[in-house]
Parts: C-alpha cells; structure tokens; sequence
C-alpha cells in the first residue's frame, strides 16, 4: 500500500504542500521503518487553513441540517466501502494489529459520521410560551472549531470531533497527532469527496507549537483537544485567553473493581480489553485492578493462562493480536514504569520485556501485589501494564478506586446487581461499566470527569458541545415603559 500521502495537509478542498515546514518523519512501529515524510503547518499554512475554514462558516452554516447530514452521511458510506484501506493505514500509522483496526476505527468513524449526519435534522431549538409572548430558542453553531488529536485513534478522534462539530453547522482546522498524521487525511478526502464544500474541513500536521497557534487565533470559536492532562492544562489555558469554548479529552488512570462473586472469565475478559487492547495505549483503560481477596489467585492464575493467547507480530497479519508500542519513545516511557514497578517492590507476574524482535514491541506485563502509593497505581502508563491490587470491602474498593485526580473511567463485575449501581453510583468518572469494559458505541457519551476533562463526546451530549443557544423574546401586545 501507498502510504505516502498526496501532499501535508488538506485545505480548502485540496491536497497542499509546503516542504519549507518541519520534517515529519512517520515511522511504522512494527519495523521501526521510516513510511512517509510529511512537512509541519507554517505560519503561512496555518493561516491558510484558518481563513479558508473562516471562509466557509457561513454557507456551511446556512445550509439545513438534512443538507449537512446527508453529507456526513455519504462519507460514513464511502468510509464502510474502504474500510480495509483505511484499516491498513492506520495499522501503518499507530502499529495496531488490523485485527482490531478493521473493526473499529474506520468503522468507529463512519459510525460518528453516520449519527451525526442523522441527528443533525434534529437540531433545533424550542418554542416557550409567555401568556400571550413567547421565546423561541435558536441552536447556533459556534463557528469555527480547532480540533486536536492524540495518536492512539487518529481516525476516530478526526471523526469523533468533526462528525458533531459539521453536524452542529460549524466548520473545522484539525491537527492530527505529529506521531500519526496520515489518517485524518484520509477523512478530510472522504468529506470533500461526500461533497463537504470546500474549507469545511480541513487538516494540517505539525508538532505541539502548531496546535498552540490555532488555538488563541481571533476567528476560533473553540478547541477541542485529546490529549494528556499536561497539555491540556496548556490548551484550556490558552484558550481561555479569548474565552473560547472547549473540549478535553484526557488521560486516565480508571479503577476496574472485581468482586468474590463476579464471573471469573468475564472479569479476566475485561481486565485484558481494558489492559492490552491496543496494546494499553488507551485513555479509558482500566489499570488499576482491584480484585478482592477471596478471587485474587484464582483471577491471576486464569489471566495468566488467558495470557498465553496473546499473540505478537506483524500487525497487518490478520491472526496477530497484539501490536507494538506507537514510538520507540512511548516504549521507553512504559518501560521506565515497569522499572519502577519492579524497584518499588510489585511482584512482576509476567511480561516486562521487549521481545526478540524489530519494532517497538513490549510483551502484555502484569503485575501482582501494588500498592495505592506505587507510582504504576499513580500515573498513566498508557502501555501494556496491568497492576493488580486486592482490597477487602466495597467501601473500602470504592474509596480506593476514586482516590486519583483522574475520572475518566472505572468498572465494576459482580452478579450483585444493588452492588454494581451503588458502585456506578459512587464512582468519580465519566464513562462506567459493570460486568464489561471499554465499550464506546457513538450513542453514548463518551468522557471525563476531574482532570480528566471537560465536556463529552458522541452521543446527544456532544450537540451541546458544539452548538450555543440563542433566546429571542417576542412580545405581541403593546410595550410600557416608565416614562
Ligand atoms: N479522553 C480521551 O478521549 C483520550 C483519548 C485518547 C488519548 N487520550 C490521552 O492522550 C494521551 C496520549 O496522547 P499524546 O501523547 O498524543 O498526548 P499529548 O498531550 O502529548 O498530545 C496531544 C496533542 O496535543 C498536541 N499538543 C502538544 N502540546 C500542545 C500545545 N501546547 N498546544 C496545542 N497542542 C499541543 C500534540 O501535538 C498532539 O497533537 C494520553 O494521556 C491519553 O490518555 C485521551
Ligand atoms: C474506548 C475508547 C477509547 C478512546 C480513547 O483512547
């Protein structure tokens, strides 16, 4: 497959280049291989992209919500019809295995797509009636929307925010990851294609310095990034500068809580979803896993046969499961944590190692024994590393589980049906499971609570994110005033 894109960025309907940027080497994880070079935004890119999103707010705008979502809606359609296409590219762009690529990225994007185009004939706003006035509300889009990915779901993440954002009548500047700038692309040909007019949607590539600029321009309405909780503390700084709206995706550090009583392969099912899928390099994973006493053994002896499924290697082979890391920075950033793991005194049950391989491959690691104050029960890894602690009482479990400045996630498995709503109840996050882990349909919301972010993505909850309202009074009768 072709993975050197047609040109950097898409702007105004078109492939553009400007090779005076910085060089951005894309490097496939799976062989550590160099497989495509693009160039980061000038100043005189991003002014381009700027102005021609500008520029098209308000045909975008003033079309209807059918017009706009019969758009999206084609580009859900073109996006099902490549699906294997767009799965291989993102297999080369994040080194996911296509195991899990061609089942859920492309497929999680037109499935936004798809919604959004659906519901944006039904974005409307309301009649109040006042004796004999009356206020009617109007949903407006904001305007213009900066969108900024994280490179664990470059395609998701360029739909997840420009499927609502389009659908709402707003236009889009997106700026994918610099680690994984080819699929956003991708999406922006496939909108065009649709028939998205021109400036509607529009992507360039750059490292952290690019995202800031976009961010505090006088035409951007709001930002909506995906991200670490550093830089988001940046980028919530920054735009508060010109009290721009905002989304943040966040990081986590979620707490999957299992019972005595939970299913045992049910609980070790979810445990690996919310651990080594994707290799662990997702936000909502649930690494901290407390198990209660009563099952701890029975539960690391089941995972540690489980385990033994895993298999490493190339990640477009459709029978590989488990891919490498992104970078081989992320890599060493995951090893360090299973260093420290190791000196804090967890019990290392099994992987911790690079295996003999090229790439930036790490073996699924668990550890047993953790303790709340170990930094891996601490920190976000956002690696394969599975920390195991055990706890007595639910009360206990609870309290322990919410002890983070994170909240992006948490889940329970227990047949205690009382027990699992209490726990859903009593957790500080914004996304909860019981008896499953990890599940993002774009009917529910999607996000976090504390520092992991604000506001929430997919689902009806995004319109709100996307849009403002406007109240207009009417009076019908004659108007007193005092003098
Ligand atoms: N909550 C969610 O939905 C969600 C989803 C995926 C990933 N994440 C989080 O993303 C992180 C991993 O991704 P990452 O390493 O790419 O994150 P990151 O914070 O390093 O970078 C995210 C994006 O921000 C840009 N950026 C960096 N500094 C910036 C600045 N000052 N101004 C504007 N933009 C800037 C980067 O270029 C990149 O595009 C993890 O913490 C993970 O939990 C959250
Ligand atoms: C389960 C959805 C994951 C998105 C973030 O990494």
């Amino acid at each position: 497959m072709k993975t050197q894109p047609t040109a950097s960025h898409f702007i105004d309907g078109q492939y553009v280049e400007d090779t005076s940027g910085e060089e951005i080497p894309v490097i496939y994880p799976a062989t550590g291989e160099v497989i495509a070079t693009v160039y980061s935004a000038t100043p005189a890119i991003v002014e381009q992209a700027l102005a021609a999103a500008h520029a098209a707010e308000k045909e975008w705008a003033a079309m209807t919500g059918t017009e706009r979502g019969r758009i999206l809606r084609r580009a859900a359609q073109i996006m099902r019809e490549r699906n294997h296409d767009l799965s291989v590219l993102e297999t080369y762009d994040t080194g996911k295995p296509y195991q899990e690529t061609s089942v859920v990225d492309a497929t999680s994007g037109a499935d936004s797509l798809e919604y959004f185009g659906g519901l944006a004939a039904a974005i409307t706003g309301e009649h109040i009636q006042l004796g004999e006035d009356f206020v009617y509300t109007r949903r407006e889009p904001l305007g213009l929307c900066v969108g900024i990915g994280a490179w664990n779901y470059p395609t998701q993440i360029a739909c997840w925010k420009g499927a609502p954002a389009l659908a709402c009548g707003n236009t889009m500047v997106f700026k994918p990851s610099e680690t994984t700038p080819l699929c956003a692309l991708k999406v922006a040909e496939i909108l065009h294609e649709a028939g998205a007019p021109a400036g509607v949607y529009n992507v360039i590539q750059g490292y952290g310095p690019v995202g800031a600029s976009l961010i505090t321009d006088s035409r951007v309405d709001k930002v909506s990034l995906t991200g670490s909780v550093p830089t988001g503390k940046k980028v919530y700084a920054a735009a508060a500068e010109g009290i721009r709206h905002v989304t943040m995706e966040l990081g986590g550090k979620s707490p999957l809580v299992i019972f005595d009583d939970a299913d045992i392969e049910n609980a070790v099912s979810g445990a690996i979803l919310g651990n080594f899928y994707s290799s662990g390099q997702v936000c909502s994973n649930g690494t901290r896993v407390f198990v209660q006493k009563g099952i701890k053994e029975a539960f690391l002896t089941r995972l540690a046969e489980r385990l033994q499924g895993v298999k490493l290697g190339d990640p477009q082979d459709p029978e590989v499961n488990f891919g490498p890391m992104v970078s081989e920075k992320q890599l060493g950033i995951v090893e360090g944590y299973i260093a420290k793991g190791i000196a804090e005194g967890a019990r290392l049950v099994c992987g911790g190692k690079r295996p003999d391989m090229a790439g930036f491959f790490l073996e699924p690691t668990v550890f047993a024994d953790v303790t709340d104050d170990m930094t891996i029960a601490r920190e976000e890894i956002f690696g394969p590393v599975m920390s195991v602690l055990d706890f007595d009482t639910e009360e206990e479990a609870l309290a322990r589980a919410n002890d983070t400045e994170f909240g992006l996630s948490a889940g329970v498995f227990t047949r205690d049906l009382s027990r699992a709503h209490r726990m859903a109840a009593g957790f500080e996050a914004g996304t909860c499971y019981i008896n499953t882990y990890n599940d993002a349909p774009v009917e529910a919301p999607f996000g976090g609570s504390k520092q992991s972010g604000v506001g929430r993505e997919n689902s009806k909850a995004a319109i709100e994110h996307y849009s403002q309202i406007k109240g207009v009074y009417v009076r019908t009768g004659d108007l007193e005033a005092p003098f």
